[in-house]
């Protein structure tokens, strides 16, 4: 099976929020692949992050692709709005409306690329009959709603399965929560390619040796 590139998506939710721009602007240069923006809904998950207009505000400051996990239900009236403030990758967690496919196809008709996001008891079957309407599956290493949290090993067998399931289909998959230099090894080795850090990269002063400590700690192992 073809390698797929290792790309490292910080999240945000981890920033100083007084200073975003700049904080955005700092990962950009570090190295960061992607722009990780945790959307929450106090509704979904027990917590209220920010919405389109944060995103809207820090568009201008990086040209890296906003990875865009939105953590509210219903999901499918925001679409249009998270698509036109400037998301490139927009994951909705399976249980965020009535019609996962439909969803799906919604984000792709608006020339975004479309994920789903598993919550640590989701089990991997929800994948199955949308396959085929994915660029991304986001494994939830944590129960969502914060970060800065213990990830959960039970899921480096549930990254496994899904690796399985995807075979060779042009999907990334992205693990989120927890996610630190030490694990990254182990995570990768499971069928990961992408991989979320927020408090891992945000809570230390240099945040280019820490996106490139876990990118070499993830790229050490073979696949
Ligand atoms: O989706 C999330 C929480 O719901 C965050 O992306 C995730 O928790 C990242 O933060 P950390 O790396 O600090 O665990
Ligand atoms: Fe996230």
């Amino acid at each position: 099976m073809k390698t797929r590139p290792l790309l490292i998506s910080p999240s945000i939710l981890a920033a100083d929020f007084a200073r975003l721009g700049e904080e955005v602007r700092a990962i950009d240069a570090a190295g960061a692949d992607y722009i990780h923006i945790d959307v929450m809904d106090g509704h979904f998950v027990p917590n209220i992050s920010f919405g389109t207009p944060i995103m809207d505000s820090i568009r201008s400051v990086t040209k890296k692709p906003f990875d865009v996990h939105l953590m509210i239900a219903p999901v499918d009236p925001y679409l249009e709005s998270f698509a036109k403030a400037g998301a490139d990758i927009i994951t909705v967690h399976a249980e965020a409306g009535p019609h996962l496919d439909r969803t799906l196809q919604a984000i792709r008709a608006m020339g975004k690329k479309a994920g789903v996001s598993l919550n640590p008891a989701t089990p991997a079957s929800v994948l199955k009959h949308v396959m085929d309407r994915l660029d991304l599956i986001l494994v939830m290493s944590v129960n969502p709603g914060f970060g800065g949290q213990s990830f959960i090993p039970a899921m480096l067998e549930k990254i496994s399965e899904i690796r399985d399931m995807v075979g060779g289909r042009d999907i990334d998959i992205e693990v989120d929560g927890g996610v630190t230099r030490h694990n990254a090894g182990d995570i990768v080795r499971a069928g990961a390619n992408v991989l979320v850090a927020g408090s891992a990269i945000f809570k230390t002063k240099d945040y280019a040796a820490e996106i490139r400590a876990i990118r070499a700690a993830a790229t050490s192992v073979a696949v």
